[in-house]
């Protein structure tokens, strides 16, 4: 310690809850607005990471990048050198199923996909990269409390933004119900899973790929506040 990509020199500072966004600035947002007495742990690569505290409770934000392969480095590193116990991926995602708006929240009870970082790990047995259920719980009743529009249901961490999957695949997805894609949950889930800590993911609705609605880049910085403080209040200590 440090890590080969995170400067903190002590675990002590990050907080055994780490909310993390694909995007750095996201981070330091949620850090600016809602921590307070916050301290910056990170900023190898730019990847910004910050220790707070919420409503007296210590948690620390920072970026994961896009992609299963950034994204894993980091969830890693903070889970098996940092101590870390809990991460809870705050991310934007491209609903697949035409009844979901923008700005809807999703949770995701499982994670599908088509990244190779499977490929090994079980044989031939296809492995579900699952959630901690309390937080699950937690997210239900606290979304609830705050009449948030929250849909529960599966994801699929894609490998490319700029997928080039058949239609046929797309469509059966949607078929079985999958709610939205986006790029990093099945890694957090199966290394939470693999170093015997908890995760979850939840995002908000940045597009719609069935109707093609789509928010700008700066409204996926600094918008999505309902999931900041969604996770917020669910972060365990
Ligand atoms: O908004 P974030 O958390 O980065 O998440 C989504 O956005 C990025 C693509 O634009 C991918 O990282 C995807 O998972
Ligand atoms: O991976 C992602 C994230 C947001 N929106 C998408 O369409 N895909």
């Amino acid at each position: 310690m440090p890590t080969p990509h995170i400067d903190a020199s002590h675990p002590d500072q990050i907080a055994k809850t780490v909310l993390m966004p694909g995007d750095p600035l996201r981070a330091k947002y949620i850090a600016e607005n809602f921590l307070e007495n916050v301290e910056q742990f990170n900023e190898t690569r730019g990847m910004l990471g910050f220790t707070g505290t919420y409503k007296d409770k210590q948690v620390s934000v920072m970026g994961s990048g896009m992609g299963i392969p950034s994204a894993g480095i980091y969830y890693s590193e903070l889970f098996d050198f940092y101590d870390v116990d809990c991460i809870i991926r705050i991310g934007s995602i491209g609903a697949m199923q035409e009844d979901i708006n923008l700005k809807d929240i999703v949770v995701a009870t499982a994670a599908h996909t088509d990244s190779n970082i499977f490929n090994g790990y079980f044989g031939n047995t296809r492995f579900a990269p699952t959630p901690d259920f309390d937080l699950i719980f937690d997210a239900k009743q606290k979304s609830d409390e705050l009449g948030l529009t929250t849909h529960f249901g599966t994801v699929k961490s894609s490998d490319e933004f700029y997928g080039n999957e058949e239609e046929i695949y797309f469509d059966r997805l949607r078929h079985f119900g999958v709610l939205g894609a986006e790029m990093e949950t099945a890694a957090l889930y199966l290394l939470a899973q693999k170093f015997k800590k908890r995760s979850l993911g939840i995002y908000t609705v940045s597009d719609n790929i069935v109707t093609q609605e789509a928010d700008p880049a700066k409204e996926r910085e600094t918008g999505y506040t309902q999931m900041m403080e969604l996770a917020l209040e669910i972060a365990p200590q």
